[in-house]
């Protein structure tokens, strides 16, 4: 694929997959992807079972956690901490999806105080932005993704920005088969690399990996991963199944 940035497949389980399902997927893949020097491989999976799953990691295969409280500690029943993540030993974390900002009340303030905490922590945030389909329609698509982008990096430096990993993920494209055409996907991640661009220079935006996501699968990904601007994949169903997420690690390669 030859791309200037390293490319990352992060696969976003979701929630599915019992803890046997996932052992057996790290098993079943472990040997088979590819260096880490040609792609960043991901699997992002449910808390329970996260610490197994690192024990069980392989070089080139990383986990991550789908969300997480921006608070070391309190009172949040039923949350997670970024300390607890730490003891997990996970080294990403998938902060905002549009799945937590639709139904578990996140906000542009709560993604910037989880990059933040996530940044302290030494986790690597992927980021989500994304337009819904009425904004695409109203054609407001680069607005409301530049203040997603804006508002998730507030006060966040150049050297944090960095250690950051945006996902363009259209709300309309996340699991109905309705993935952005490659162009498409290009054009606003372009759109957010010139924001990078305004907010910390273009040395900074050059080398920070933006992801599209929604219905990436086996056939689409090699014409989506072929633009410029796309630096790899945030995907849910097609990274369920071993051979698919192989076959997509393997199509993102260098
Ligand atoms: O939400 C997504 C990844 O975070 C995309 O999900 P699908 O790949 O199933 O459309």
């Amino acid at each position: 694929m030859n791309k200037l940035r390293r490319p990352v497949i992060a696969g976003n389980w979701k929630m599915y997959k019992t803890r046997d399902e996932a052992l057996q997927f790290i098993y079943a893949v472990n040997q088979e992807v590819p260096s880490r020097d040609l792609v960043e491989s991901v699997v992002c999976a449910n808390d329970v079972f996260l610490r197994d799953l690192v024990k069980r990691q392989g070089e080139n295969i990383k986990i991550g956690a789908q969300n997480m409280h921006y608070a070391e500690n309190g009172a949040f029943t039923g949350e997670t901490s970024p300390l607890m993540l730490e003891t997990t030993g996970v080294e990403y974390v998938i902060i905002g999806h549009s799945e937590r900002r639709a139904m578990f009340n996140e906000t542009d303030e709560t993604v910037n105080l989880k990059a933040h905490a996530a940044i302290k922590h030494e986790l690597t945030p992927i980021i989500c932005v994304g337009e819904s389909l009425e904004i695409r329609e109203a054609g407001t698509t680069d607005q409301v993704v530049k203040n997603q982008v804006v508002k998730a990096y507030l006060n966040i430096d150049r050297n944090q920005a960095l250690k950051t990993i945006i996902a363009y993920e259209p709300i309309w494209a996340i699991g109905t088969g309705k993935t952005a055409t490659p162009e498409q996907a290009e054009e606003t991640i372009k759109n957010i690399r010139g924001v990078m661009k305004d907010l910390y220079g273009a040395d900074i935006a050059n080398q920070v990996r933006i992801l599209y996501g929604g219905s990436v699968n086996t056939k689409n990904v090699d014409s989506l991963l072929a633009q410029e601007n796309i630096d790899g994949a945030l995907v849910g169903g097609a990274s369920l199944d071993a051979a698919s997420y192989l076959t997509l690690v393997n199509a993102a390669k260098k």
